[in-house]
């Protein structure tokens, strides 16, 4: 599927691996709504953005995305301003095992939300025209991080939600595919939580640990983040698949046995 024309929305676009998925999206045409809760990151990131592809071609909307109301007036707004929706990314994330609340909030709560207004706006059951989603999940969903227990659960979560949605959608006949994406290590500004004591909590003592972690394994740049993520918006065989992410195998799908029947 090419992406030349559609228009997608990015939750946690404004930086690190949204802000690469926006950029690649632009690159090859899509038109693209960028949601973030970052009102300054936010409009730096527009007004690069508009340099590189024209003015005409991007939106960023301030929204927090664990407010259901703002967030489904951010997809109304996205559909209103382009036209349409095709593409919606849900990837807004924190890592914050002190308030470990919020952080299911953002990293599973909002992003069901975000899911179950892409299936609203894409839908067939709803009448339209069909899509694609991608949860963004983490290889902590498959190696625990014993520095971030509930960052883990919620990773855990993404997947199993969207490969039950997945199987729905074909059930269902709604015309979306939904996969997940794990990534290991990304350079974002997200890595610097290890060093914050308000966002690991009493896990910080581990911190040490943490990175010896991330030296074992390796960091990834966010633009692989983004050329992975592609793949999984244009492949039209991809429903339900988990995509990983990793340094020392690249990108690459996890395998599941076949449910039983
Ligand atoms: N950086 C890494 O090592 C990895 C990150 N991930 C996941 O990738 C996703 C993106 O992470 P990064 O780009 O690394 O993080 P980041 O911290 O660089 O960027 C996250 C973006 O989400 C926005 N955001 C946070 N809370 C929000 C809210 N309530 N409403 C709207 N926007 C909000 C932030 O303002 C920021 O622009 C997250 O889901 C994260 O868990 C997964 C694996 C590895
Ligand atoms: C302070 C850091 C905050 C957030 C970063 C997140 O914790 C991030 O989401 C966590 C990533 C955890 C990665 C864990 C393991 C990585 C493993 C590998 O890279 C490779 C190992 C095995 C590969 C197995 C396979 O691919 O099948």
């Amino acid at each position: 599927m090419s992406v030349m024309g559609r228009v997608a929305l990015v939750t946690g676009g404004a930086q690190g691996i949204g802000r690469a998925v926006v950029e690649a999206l632009l690159r090859s045409g899509a038109k693209v709504s960028v949601v973030d809760i970052n009102q300054s990151c936010g409009d730096v990131c527009k007004s690069e953005l508009d340099a590189e592809f024209g003015g005409d071609n991007c939106a960023f909307i301030q929204c927090d995305v664990t407010d259901g109301h703002a967030l489904r007036d951010a997809f109304q707004k996205t559909v209103e301003l382009f036209g349409r929706l095709d593409i919606v990314i849900n990837n807004a994330g924190i890592n914050n095992e002190k308030n470990w609340e919020k952080t299911i909030d953002v990293n599973l709560t909002s992003l069901i939300k975000g899911t179950y207004l892409g299936l609203e706006h894409m839908s067939r059951e709803h009448g339209k025209r069909g899509g694609t989603i991608v949860n963004v999940s983490s290889m902590a969903a498959f190696l625990h991080s014993p520095h971030q227990p509930v960052y883990t659960a919620t990773k855990h979560g993404v997947i199993g939600f969207t490969r039950a949605m997945a199987d729905a959608s074909i059930l269902g006949n709604y015309g979306v595919r939904i996969n997940a994406l794990c990534p290991a290590f990304v350079d974002t500004p997200l890595l610097q939580s290890v060093e914050d004591e308000d966002n690991m909590g009493k896990f910080i003592k581990f911190k040490e640990d943490f990175k010896r972690s991330m030296d074992k394994f390796g960091v990834l740049q966010p633009s692989l983040i983004a050329e992975g993520m592609m793949t999984l918006i244009t492949d039209p065989s991809l429903n339900g698949a988990v995509m990983k992410i990793t340094c020392s195998k690249g990108i690459h799908f996890h395998t599941y046995e076949p449910m039983s029947t």
